[in-house]
């Protein structure tokens, strides 16, 4: 039997090509989780858990996800079968509750080293996939409405991106209905826009902005108001004219029924580690599928790990009515991974080696790791 002998974590620091302007707060770089998971037949796998602005979006935090696994998770399933991620992921529920981006990177690195093992990708381990690409969406967040055209027409014109998402929420909503109106003007039918609010509304605000940002050419509102009021996100979206897309409000399989059964939404965003792990994101899928729910496959803004991870099963998703967001490496100025990811026209092709089928690049991995030899001298002789 191959066991799963060591779970190493490391904390990556990766700064942004630009600022990211979201409503809660602003990103100037983007820290990493990696984890290696290393197998008695000398076989390893690789995960990633990543969130957005420390604790400002989800509840887990980097540092926390590293203390969570170096000090819970691995334990429990050090030892165990490691061609059962299954089992494994198991043990985990039962033991630990929620840390779903924690166990999301194990439960990717438990089924990248399987993948390597047998020679299968993840998605195929995941039940197979029915496409090789992916349509991938841009962010446009500079803050400034002038610089996100100029983006917006740059990504056209290498025809990288042709659907934008606007961050919104962050200044009153005229400013921000004209923003968008100013974009949509600007590109046009070339292009998809649509906002994310990141429930910075409340219940009336949000009435008021819907109604708004329709009149201006807006194709669809993501989380206009707080995750947990699932009442009012139903109310908003019997009154909308364009679709309502859940994302802060999922967190699995579980909210995933809520959300379904109260008619909450026309669309999920679905996101490998706010569900728990890529089964349980299959599972928000299926519950999609059945309800007559739009999907939408979301990112936490993850580097090259996540994002194929995440890739691996959005691929196996009968339908994906709204493409994806995964664009989290070209957010970055370094790229961790040794093979150059493929974006072109509009999408992401998606890696068809064995398990995750890339690898991570170790001298990126050295020179970005928070604990690197010479960050340490510089930290002590600052302290000093
Ligand atoms: O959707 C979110 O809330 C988070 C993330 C995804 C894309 C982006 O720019 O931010
Ligand atoms: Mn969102």
């Amino acid at each position: 039997m191959v066991r799963v002998e060591r779970i190493e974590t490391i904390l990556l620091d990766v700064p942004t090509i630009r600022p990211h302007v979201l409503a809660m707060a602003t990103m100037r770089h983007q820290t990493l989780c990696i984890v290696r998971l290393h197998c008695s037949d000398g076989s390893v796998g690789i995960g990633e858990a990543t969130t957005i602005a420390g604790l400002a979006y989800g509840e887990e935090s980097p540092e926390g996800i590293k203390l969570a696994i170096d000090t819970y998770l691995a334990p429990l399933i050090l030892g165990t079968d490691a061609d059962r991620p299954g089992a494994a992921m198991q043990r985990l529920a039962r033991a630990v509750v929620g840390n779903r981006f924690a166990k999301c990177a194990i439960e990717t690195a438990l089924f990248d080293a399987l993948g390597r093992r047998t020679g299968l990708p993840v998605s195929e381990l995941l039940g197979g996939r029915v496409r090789d690409r992916l349509p991938v969406l841009w962010t446009l967040a500079s803050g400034d409405t002038a610089q996100d055209i100029t983006e917006a027409e740059d990504m056209l014109a290498r025809r990288r991106h042709d659907c934008f998402k606007l961050k919104i929420g962050k200044r009153s909503i005229a400013e921000d209905v004209a923003h968008v109106g100013a974009i949509k003007r600007a590109l046009g039918t070339k292009a998809s826009v649509r906002v994310d609010v990141n429930m910075a509304w409340n219940e009336v605000e949000a009435r008021r902005g819907i109604a708004m940002l329709a009149d201006v050419g807006c194709d669809l509102v993501e989380q206009p108001i707080a995750g947990s009021n699932v009442a009012g996100m139903a109310r908003l979206r019997a009154a909308a004219a364009i679709p309502i897309m859940a994302d802060e409000g999922l967190t699995g399989p579980a909210s995933a029924h809520v959300h379904s059964s109260h008619a909450a939404c026309d669309v999920f965003a679905i996101k490998i580690e706010q569900s728990g792990g890529l089964r349980a994101a299959q599972q928000v899928q299926t519950i999609a599928d059945v309800s007559g729910i739009g999907v939408y496959g979301g990112t936490m803004l993850e580097a090259g790990i996540g994002s194929i991870a995440s890739a691996h099963a959005f691929v196996t998703f009968p339908k994906l009515d709204w493409g994806t967001e995964l664009f989290g490496p070209l957010l970055l100025t370094t790229e961790i991974l040794q093979q150059p990811l493929d974006y072109s026209d509009f999408s992401l092709g998606v890696p068809a080696g064995p398990g995750l089928g890339i690898d991570l690049d170790e001298d990126a991995v050295s020179t970005l790791r928070r604990d690197r030899p010479a960050r340490l001298f510089v930290d002590q002789a600052v302290g000093a």
